[in-house]
C-alpha cells in the first residue's frame, strides 16, 4: 500500500498542514473540522500576520480556546464570505420543463419550478479578493460563476457538477453550464486533473472522472463546436493524468486504474475526526492511513464498508490496492466520449485510439470485473490479484455503473442473470429507492442510505439491460420519496433513507445536508426563514422529542447557528433589510427561546452570547446600538432595503437587557 509521510495536502501553513492548523482544529472551537479550514483572512490581514501571532505564543497559550478565539475573531472572517451570491444570467423563471411536467402532473408541476428556482439559491461567484490575495483564502480561483451542492459544502464539487449541470441543462442555462466547464478547464490547466472541489485543501485528489462526460452532455444540449474544440485538449490531457498517476498494470499486462493521492497527512476538512482514526498509530501507518483515508474521498464514497478491511472499522481502510468497478466505467465512458468527440471534431485519429482504448478497457472488464456466480460486476483487487468477495455486502451500487456505461449492452444472457441477481437480493424493493449496500455501518456510503447519482445511475442501467419498467419503477418511488420528504421539510436532501419513505439519510461525518445540487432542488429563494423558529417558541413542538431532535439537526445542517453575529434572517442575498446578511434583535429573541423549548440549552446559551458579544463590539466601537446587525461580521451594524440602517434602537436594547438577565445574572 502507498505511504506518502510528511506529504501534506497543499502547501498552505495555514489551510493545508502545520502546528496553527494543528492547534485551531483540536481547539474544540468548530462543530465541523471544514468551518475553521473554509475561513479566508480578514481583508488586510496576511498569512505572515497570523502565523507570526500564533508562532509567539506561549505552549499553554496555544492549547488554551480563549486565546485561539480571539486570534481568530481578529484574523478571519466568516467562512465562505469569499463567495458571494450569483444569479445564473441566462435563468429563466418558465423553463419548457416544468410546463411539460405540470402538463401531466400539476403537483410534480410545482415543485419542478421549485427545482428550477434552485439555482437562485446555489448559484455563486469567487469574489475578486480571492485573485488579488489567493494566500489568504483557502478558496480556488474560478473566473466564472457556479452551482454548488449547499449545506456545509460552500464551493463546487467534482462529480456532483455532472447531475447539477443535467439539471442546469434541463433548465435551459447552457451559458452558466459553458461557464462551469471553462471553470473546470482552468483547473486542469493548472493543476492537470480537476481537483475534488473548489479549495487548495482538495488539490492533493480527484474524484470520480466525469468531465468528458459533462462536455459532452453540453455538446447534445447545443451543438456548441466552438467550447468543445477549446475544451476537447482538456479533458485529453486530463485523461492522460489519470492514466498516469491514478493506473496499475496487472501481472498479465493490463492496466487498470486506481485511487491513490500523494498525501500523508489528515484531511484539513475531516483533521479531528482523521487524527482519531488514527489513534494509538505510529508515524509511519497514521501515514498510511491518511493516504487511504484520501483515497477513501478521492472514490466519492467516503465512507463505506466497500473499502474497509474489517467490518465498519474506518482504520481498516484500505482502497488504493483496489481497482474499482465504476471509476474503471467511468473510464470506459470517458475513452468512448472522447472518441465521439474527436470524430464530431474531426481529429480521425484521435478518435481511433480513444475507440481502441475503449475497446481494450471493455475486454478488461470482462476478465477482471465480471463475476459470473455472483451476476454482478465487481472490484479487483491488484494486490492479491482477485476479484474482491464482497467482505460485508452481497451489493454495492456501484455494480449497476457499467451497466449504465453500456458494458452489459447487447448481451441478452447477461442482462438476464444481472436482472435476476438484482430481484434475488431484493434491492429493488425498498420502499425509497436503491440502496447504496446491504451493509448497515453507520457510514454515508453504505445502508440505510439512498443517493441521487446512484439511482441515476441504476435507473439508466435499467433501461440498458432492456428492464424499462424496473427501470419506471424506480425513477418513480425516487421522486416519490423526495417528494413526501420536500413537501413534509420544505428541503432537498444530500440523501435519503431506504427504509424510511420520505425521509432524509444519516450517517458519516457530518449532519445531512440540505440544498442540493445533485438530489436537484430546493425550496424557492432560501432554505431557510427565521420565522421558522417562532412557531418553536411559541411552544408548538414543545414535548415532541423526535421532533425537536429532527428541528436541531436541520438547524445544523443548514449552518444557520454557526454565523459570527447571530441566527440570519434567511439564506437569501436579496439586499432586501429581512434577508441575509441581517440578524434582527427580535429574532435572536425567538430562537434563543426556540432552542431553550426544544432542550438545546447549549445551543440557546452561545446563540445568546454571539448576540450580545456583537452588539457589545458594535457598541464598544460606535457608542451606538442598532437596529440591525451583519451576520457575517461580528460586531457591525446591517444594512439594505429603503432606507439608511437606524441607531438608538427600541428593540435592539429591550432584548440585550432582557438576555443579559436571563444569560449572564
Ligand atoms: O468533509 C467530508 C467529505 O465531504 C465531501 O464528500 C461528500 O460530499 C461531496 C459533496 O456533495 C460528495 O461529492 C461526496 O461524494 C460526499 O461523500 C468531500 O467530497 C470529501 O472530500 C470530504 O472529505
Amino acid at each position: 500500500m502507498a505511504c506518502f509521510a510528511d506529504t501534506p495536502p497543499c502547501d498552505s501553513a495555514l489551510f493545508c498542514s502545520g502546528p496553527l492548523l494543528h492547534a485551531f482544529q483540536l481547539s474544540g472551537l468548530f462543530n465541523d473540522s471544514k468551518t475553521f479550514v473554509d475561513a479566508p483572512l480578514l481583508p488586510g490581514v496576511t498569512p505572515a500576520d497570523v502565523l507570526g501571532v500564533f508562532d509567539a505564543l506561549s505552549p499553554s497559550q496555544k492549547a488554551n480556546a480563549s486565546v485561539l478565539h480571539a486570534i481568530y475573531l481578529a484574523h478571519y472572517d466568516e467562512p465562505g464570505s469569499d463567495l458571494e451570491a450569483w444569479l445564473p444570467p441566462d435563468w429563466q423563471p418558465h423553463p419548457p420543463l416544468v410546463a411539460a411536467v405540470a402538463a401531466r402532473s400539476p403537483s410534480y408541476g410545482a415543485w419542478a419550478a421549485d427545482l428550477n428556482a434552485l439555482w437562485h439559491t446555489l448559484g455563486r461567484k469567487v469574489v475578486a479578493d480571492v485573485e488579488d490575495r489567493p494566500d489568504a483564502h483557502s478558496l480556488l480561483y474560478v473566473p466564472n460563476g457556479f452551482v454548488v451542492p449547499g449545506g456545509r459544502f460552500r464551493e463546487w464539487y467534482n462529480w456532483d457538477t455532472f447531475w447539477i449541470l443535467r439539471g442546469l441543462l434541463e433548465c435551459g442555462l447552457t451559458k452558466t453550464v459553458a461557464g462551469m466547464l471553462e471553470n473546470f478547464g482552468t483547473m486542469v490547466e493548472t493543476f492537470g486533473f480537476v481537483p475534488n472541489g473548489g479549495r487548495r485543501y482538495y488539490i492533493d485528489r480527484s474524484q470520480p472522472p466525469l468531465f468528458a462526460l459533462m462536455v459532452a452532455e453540453y455538446y447534445d444540449a447545443t451543438h456548441d463546436l466552438g467550447l468543445v474544440s477549446t475544451l476537447f485538449p482538456l479533458i485529453a490531457k486530463e485523461y492522460g493524468w489519470w492514466m498516469t498517476e491514478r493506473v496499475v498494470t496487472t501481472s498479465s499486462g493490463e492496466m487498470l486504474n486506481i485511487y491513490r493521492p500523494k498525501v500523508g497527512m489528515p484531511r484539513p476538512e475531516g483533521y479531528v475526526e482523521d487524527l482519531q482514526h488514527a489513534q494509538g498509530m505510529g508515524p509511519v501507518d497514521a501515514a498510511c492511513l491518511y493516504a487511504q483515508i484520501a483515497a477513501g474521498a478521492e472514490t466519492g464514497w467516503d465512507f463505506s464498508t466497500r473499502w474497509f478491511a474489517t467490518g465498519s472499522d474506518i482504520s481498516s481502510i484500505c482502497v488504493s490496492s483496489l481497482a474499482p468497478v465504476d471509476l474503471n466505467a467511468f473510464l470506459f465512458q470517458t475513452e468512448t466520449t472522447l472518441a465521439r468527440l474527436a470524430t464530431v471534431l474531426g481529429r480521425s485519429s484521435d478518435a481511433a485510439k480513444y475507440a481502441a482504448a475503449a475497446n481494450r478497457r471493455a475486454q478488461a472488464f470482462d476478465a477482471f470485473f465480471w463475476n459470473e456466480a455472483a451476476g454482478q460486476y465487481v472490484d479487483y483487487n491488484v494486490s492479491a490479484a482477485s476479484q474482491v468477495q464482497p467482505p460485508h455486502s452481497d451489493f454495492y451500487v456501484a455494480s449497476m455503473i457499467p451497466i449504465w456505461a453500456g458494458l452489459a449492452s447487447g448481451n441478452a444472457s447477461r442482462s438476464a442473470q444481472i436482472r435476476d441477481a438484482l430481484q434475488g437480493l431484493g434491492v429493488l424493493d425498498f420502499a425509497a429507492g436503491i440502496p447504496t449496500s446491504l451493509a448497515t455501518s453507520g457510514q454515508q456510503w453504505d445502508m440505510p442510505n439512498a443517493w441521487a447519482p446512484m439511482q441515476f445511475f441504476s435507473i439508466y442501467a435499467l433501461e440498458a439491460l432492456g428492464e424499462a419498467s424496473l427501470a419506471t419503477q424506480l425513477a418513480k418511488t425516487w421522486l416519490a420519496s423526495n417528494y413526501a420528504a420536500y413537501n413534509s421539510t420544505g428541503l432537498m436532501w444530500e440523501k435519503y433513507n431506504v427504509l424510511k419513505f420520505g425521509k432524509p439519510g444519516g450517517g458519516g461525518e457530518y449532519t445531512v445536508a440540505t440544498g442540493f445540487g445533485w438530489t436537484n432542488g430546493v425550496p424557492p429563494h432560501s432554505d431557510f426563514y427565521v420565522a421558522s423558529m417562532i412557531p418553536i417558541w411559541a411552544g408548538l413542538a414543545s414535548g415532541n422529542a423526535s421532533r425537536s431532535a429532527q428541528i436541531r439537526d436541520a438547524l445544523q445542517g443548514l449552518g444557520v447557528l454557526d454565523f459570527a453575529a447571530g441566527i440570519p434572517t434567511s439564506l437569501a442575498t436579496s439586499g432586501q433589510q429581512w434577508d441575509m446578511p441581517n440578524a434582527w434583535a427580535p429574532m435572536q429573541f425567538f430562537s434563543i427561546y426556540a432552542l431553550e423549548a426544544l432542550g438545546e440549552a447549549s445551543l440557546a446559551t452561545q446563540l445568546a452570547k454571539t448576540w450580545l458579544a456583537s452588539n457589545y463590539a458594535a457598541y464598544n466601537s460606535t457608542g451606538l446600538m442598532w437596529e440591525k446587525y451583519n451576520v457575517l461580521k461580528f460586531g457591525k451594524p446591517g444594512g439594505g432595503g429603503e432606507y439608511t440602517v437606524a441607531t438608538g434602537f427600541g428593540w435592539t436594547n429591550g432584548v440585550a437587557l432582557a438576555l443579559l438577565r436571563d444569560y449572564f445574572t
